[in-house]
């Protein structure tokens, strides 16, 4: 704890420096180790959806510390939920909460608590210590909502084109093989296209704004009915692009078909039906992103080709050698 400076500049400097999720929670961690120095022993439970539907789980804990008794009962381990609860009735000047063995800082961000940092009452902090804290603790959350929102979409809030790049480069250098590797059936990656269907008359007929709605509807619908952990890009203007793990590739059509028919079958305010073509390939034995989302568009080119509010699979089509000619049909 000696090592704190007046207002922590130094690590807040680390902290605005971070451009990934990832080196900004190492970078905490390391802070906080610095911080509370040998005594301190900590827990930080934290919400990264930045929203409060989302319980905050635990995210980051002290590295090479006793973080059990002799017992091996857990020392920093809270009930989430109340304790949550307690947090969100304080006074918003309220800054800690000291309970029988831990103190509690909460993290807020626009009013809202997000979450915590537990702090086992071993933990030696000078008084001066925990407003350092929870500075850092704001750098962090606030350095967190900027990377995310370089990362989104502004209209349909869903993850933008510059960040599919990087997902795609991820999951094909095997950078999210744990979750494939902790599911109990083997799974794969695969990546879809969706198109909104003639979606230019859309514009004619009713103009940009409802337009925009109908992205904006179709975003939603997609995100809803896929899963927590899959990822749903706006990759162009009408355009989305889905990237999920599934067992097999007959189980991703029928995923993919199930979401295409419940678009078909939704109501659309002013414009009434509207409909997406999607096609779609597993993201393996290539060596770029490019060279994925030129099969995904060749397989979405054919269920426009077949009449629109189809799916495709890439591994259907039957002329793979052809390549495709970009001007046949415009599709990004
Ligand atoms: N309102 C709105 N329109 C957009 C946006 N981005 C692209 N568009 C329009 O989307 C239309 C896409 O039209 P096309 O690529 O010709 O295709 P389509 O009419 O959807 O026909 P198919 O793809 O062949 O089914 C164009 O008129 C674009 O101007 C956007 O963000 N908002």
């Amino acid at each position: 704890m000696e090592k704190i400076s007046s207002c922590g500049y130094e690590w807040t400097i680390g902290l605005i420096s971070q451009n990934s999720e990832h080196t900004l929670d190492s970078c905490l961690a390391n802070t906080l180790n610095q911080l509370l120095g040998d005594s301190g022993i900590f827990a930080f439970y934290f919400s990264k959806s930045l929203s409060v539907q989302q319980t905050p789980c635990l995210t980051l804990a002290s590295t090479g510390k006793q973080l059990c008794d002799e017992n091996k009962t857990a020392l920093l381990e809270v009930d989430v939920p109340p304790l949550l609860e307690r947090l969100r009735k304080l006074n918003q000047d309220v800054q800690l909460l000291n309970l029988a063995h831990i103190q509690v800082l909460p993290v807020r961000y626009q009013g809202l608590v997000l979450g915590f940092l537990v702090l086992h009452n071993q933990s030696i902090i000078p008084t001066s210590g925990y407003s350092v804290l929870n500075h850092i603790l704001n750098v962090y959350v606030h350095q967190l909502a900027t990377l995310q929102y370089a990362r989104m979409d502004p209209l349909t809030q869903l993850l933008n084109r510059q960040t599919f790049d990087e997902k795609i480069i991820d999951i094909a250098s095997g950078k999210e093989a744990w979750l494939v590797r902790e599911s109990k059936q083997q799974l794969h990656w695969y990546m879809a296209i969706a198109d909104i269907d003639l979606f230019k008359h859309v514009n004619d007929n009713y103009g940009h704004v409802i337009g925009d709605e109908v992205i904006l509807l179709v975003a939603q619908l997609l995100k809803s009915n896929f899963r927590a952990g899959d990822y749903v890009f706006r990759y162009g203007g009408e355009e989305f692009a889905i990237v999920f793990p599934c067992e097999h590739e007959a189980k991703a059509m029928a995923k993919l078909d199930g979401v295409r028919a419940l678009i078909a079958d939704t109501r659309f305010p002013q414009v009434g039906k509207v409909t997406i073509s999607m096609g779609f390939v597993e993201l393996k034995d290539a060596a770029q992103v490019a060279d994925f989302v030129n099969r995904a568009d060749r397989a979405l080119y054919q269920s426009k080709q077949d009449g629109r509010n189809k799916v495709t699979a890439y591994s259907s089509l039957k002329d793979k050698q052809n390549n495709h000619h970009s001007g046949d049909i415009e599709l990004f």
